[in-house]
């Protein structure tokens, strides 16, 4: 069933730009189902810009499959210092990606499979998608209890989390993209989703924990490979088209033109963290100091990822104003990113008094500092 696939071809038939030339043919195709060899998040969430934006569908769906290596999506209104342990990822190597879509925040690696539904806006129908992975689900293992809820997770023995929803409707295509979990990291999924940082205010989308569980849990025949077959098998026969599963590399501009701008851009810290609704940061921390510890309040306001206000307040016996005023305007129009912050008190550093003991008290301030970051 999975072929190498003549996808340039297969574009040429399906695909041609939102203000088609004169004399456009009707594209002969009925849909497609495409499954990348790319494991990377921002090729991949490429891909779905990349048919949204290019492929007139006419009423052609296409399914698209996709997995990728550790890392965490955040929907496209919320704040990732609220949802995840950005230290713990940076410490892992776990990429963090900022979706077009909205809705909460979820854990991908390679025992996740994703499916990506594209159709005409006005054929757009999670319900019915959602049912094609219940009977392809069936089909495999046909004792499983899998039910879909009204905001379109998919359930598992009435209880446990196997899949999750979210979709982009434009003026005329839409998708629906939802997660199914197969054989997933569960330890990793729980600690990346759990931020550790505190008084945090903003506005941005919450996400809804639930409890998860994998299919493989279940039955140990349920891998990836099995289920993403079934599924395709299930959405050719749903579609009526050719259950041809094609392979497709997104890094390769001569099938996708400009792909590869929309996965940097995809990328970039303005759209992954600048992209963050506005925030505010209050909190204390403690300082060593004799033989007790002194309280030193931060409030500090993010918009666009770029600190707006800075107010740490340490006591005057134990930082000098002037110098904590000195790092408050500093740290104005920075990122607020611990990378930032370490260059910021570094050049700060060397334009302060040659005095160790403050030096020492500086240091420690910022790393506290760069620890809410
Ligand atoms: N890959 C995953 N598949 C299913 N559930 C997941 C996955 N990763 C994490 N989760 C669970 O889903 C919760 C987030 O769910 P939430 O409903 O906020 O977002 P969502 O399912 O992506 O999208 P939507 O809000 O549109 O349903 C996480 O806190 C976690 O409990």
């Amino acid at each position: 069933m999975l072929t190498p696939f003549p996808v340039k071809n297969c574009f040429r038939l399906l695909c041609h730009h939102r203000v088609p030339a004169a004399g456009f043919r009707t594209p002969a195709t009925h849909g497609l189902i495409l499954k990348s060899i790319s494991n990377d998040v921002y090729q991949n969430l490429a891909v779905e810009d990349w048919i949204h934006d290019h492929i007139h569908l006419e009423g052609k769906p296409i399914l698209f499959l996709w997995r990728n290596s550790p890392c965490v999506v955040i929907g496209r209104h919320q704040n990732p210092w609220q949802e995840c342990n950005l230290h713990l990822m940076r410490q892992g190597g776990i990429k963090l990606a900022r979706r077009r879509s909205g809705g909460g925040t979820v854990y991908h690696d390679m025992g996740n499979i994703n499916l990506t539904f594209f159709t005409t806006k006005t054929k757009y129908d999670r319900m019915e998608n959602l049912k094609i992975i219940v009977r392809a689900l069936n089909v495999v293992q046909p004792h499983l209890d899998v039910q879909p809820t009204k905001k379109f997770d998919l359930l598992l023995d009435g209880q446990f989390k196997i899949s999750g929803t979210a979709s982009k409707i434009g003026r005329v295509a839409a998708y629906h993209h939802c997660t199914l979990l197969c054989s997933t990291d569960r330890t990793a999924l729980s600690s990346l989703l759990k931020s550790p940082y505190q008084g945090i205010k903003s506005n941005a989308t919450p996400s809804i924990p639930s409890v998860v569980k994998n299919l493989l849990e279940k039955d140990p025949a349920l891998t990836c490979e099995v289920l993403m077959n079934a599924i395709a098998a299930e959405y050719a026969a749903h579609h009526q088209i050719d259950n041809h599963i094609n392979l497709i590399n997104p890094a390769d501009e001569t099938q996708f033109p400009g792909i590869s701008s929309k996965a940097k851009e995809l990328q970039s810290w303005e759209w992954i963290y600048g992209w963050t609704p506005k925030f505010s940061v209050n909190t204390t921390f403690h300082v060593p100091h004799e033989q007790a510890h002194l309280p030193i309040q931060v409030s500090i306001e993010v918009k666009k990822g770029r600190i707006e206000t800075c107010d740490i307040k340490a006591p005057d016996h134990w930082l000098p104003l002037e110098i904590s005023n000195k790092l408050n305007s500093s740290f104005i129009g920075s990122k607020f990113c611990p990378i930032e912050a370490t260059l910021l008190t570094n050049i700060l550093l060397r334009t302060c008094p040659d005095d160790q003991h403050l030096h020492s008290k500086w240091n420690i301030l910022c790393e506290k500092i760069k620890g809410i970051m």
